[in-house]
This record gives structure tokens, sequence and C-alpha cells, in this order.
């Protein structure tokens, strides 16, 4: 059952220690076939060298694991949530990437500074509020999807055009078309976050990049009169 697509997740999932985003067994990556209303994700705590395309685990929307051996990832729940609320996204990853969960960690979004941050995020990348005992107590994975759910609906941010956030004192979420394409952007979430830090060490007081410069890194690349790249019009 799907196997190009668990050939896909495996694939995006071996890219993390690739880029350096994982120490152990600390992330994950999945990928959807909406069409099927299916997910594809690694199973949990299986290190990396060890995994295999056939070891991935089919989901469904509601919850049910409808194939597999193993036992799919722990945040398996949160990637489901963000399925069912972000519509277009077909891949979702997470890491404890260090610079980005720095950020977490301080409770802080990462604000764009600069044109790196600009070509893939529009706008700040939200860090969300601190769950309750009650939200980490009972169903913890879920409610961390609720979370960053709720993150983006109170500060009205599109999902498609900021593809992450920052899971207070826990570590980042990324997504995209594809789940290739979400490992890239958590790999962009974490040059972006050392930079960053970076930046506000060399001045705090002058970090936010004007608007005008904001707009034009990121609709060159995904306005509808994008122009970067071999785009054709
Ligand atoms: O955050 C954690 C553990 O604290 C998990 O995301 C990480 O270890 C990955 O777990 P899985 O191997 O995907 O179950």
């Amino acid at each position: 059952m799907l196997e190009k697509l668990k050939q896909e997740v495996y694939d995006a999932n071996m890219l993390l220690p690739k880029y350096n985003l994982i120490t152990f067994t600390w992330g994950n990556v999945s990928g959807i076939d909406r069409e099927k209303g299916l997910f594809v994700i690694k199973p949990s705590g299986v290190d990396y060298e060890d995994l295999k395309p056939s070891d991935m685990v089919v989901v469904d929307l509601q919850g049910e694991k409808i194939e597999g051996d193993m036992n799919p990832s722990s945040d398996t729940e949160t990637h489901r949530i963000l399925y069912n609320n972000f519509p277009n996204i077909k891949g979702v990853v997470h890491t404890h990437s260090p610079w980005a969960v720095s950020f977490a960690q301080a409770g802080l979004d990462i604000p764009a500074a600069g044109t790196t941050h600009a070509d893939t995020f529009y706008g700040s990348v939200p860090a969300s509020r601190i769950m309750n005992e009650a939200e980490v107590v009972t169903e913890y994975e879920k409610q961390t999807g609720d979370v960053i759910v709720e993150t983006f609906k109170k500060r009205n941010l599109d999902p498609d055009q900021i593809p992450a956030v920052l899971v207070n004192d826990h570590g980042p979420f990324t997504w995209g078309t594809s789940a290739s394409d979400a490992v890239h952007n958590a790999v962009v979430l974490e040059e972006v976050a050392k930079m960053t830090y970076h930046s506000l060490q060399l001045n705090p007081h002058a970090i936010d990049m004007p608007q005008y410069l904001l707009d034009k890194h990121f609709l060159r690349k995904h306005g509808k009169n994008a122009y970067y790249g071999q785009i054709k019009h």
C-alpha cells in the first residue's frame, strides 16, 4: 500500500541526518496522499541507519493505524492535526534542531530579519504559548497540534505563507507541499534561527526588515507573479 509515498517519506526522513537536523532518533517526517486520506510516517524510536522504506507506517486522518508492523512516531497525532487543519500541506517535519529549539525554549518568535528568512517565511516564525498541565497530561501530542493551530488562528497567520512554528519549550514543526519540501523548510528554519540569533547579538534594536523587502523576496518566489528560478509565464 502507498509504496511510492513510503519511499518518498523514507527518503525525506533520511535527509534529516544528512542536513544535521537530528541527534539520535529525535525527529520525524510524514507525507500524505490527500485523495486516499492516508498519511505515511516514520516508526517511533528506530535508529536512522536501521530504517527501511517498508518500515514506514500508514495512518488515517482519524488516527487509526492502517498498515505497518511497528508503532508510528510518537508525534503522529500532531502531524494528523496539522493535516486536518492546514488543507494544502502534504508533508510535515519535526526535529530538535538546536538553533530552532533555542528560540522555542526561549518562547520567542524568529523575526524576519533578512532576505534568507523572507525567501521562505512571509513574516516572523511564531512561537506558540506554553501548554498547560491538563493539555500535557491528556492527549499531549494531539494537544500539541491544537496549540499550533490555535497559534496560527489567533495571530491570523497563513500556514501556506509561514510553513513553520516553534512549539514553546519543545521545538520546531515545519510543513510543505511534500515530505521533501517540509524538510527543505526545516533546513531553512534552522539556518535562519542561527543567523537571527547572531544578528540579535550584534544589534537587538534593528532586527525587523522593511516590509517592502520582505514582500519582494517572498513574492518573487511564491507570489502569483513569481519569477525566481525557471518559472515560465
Ligand atoms: O520530542 C520527541 C521526544 O521528546 C520526539 O519528537 C522525538 O524523539 C521523535 O520521536 P519518534 O521517534 O518520532 O517517536
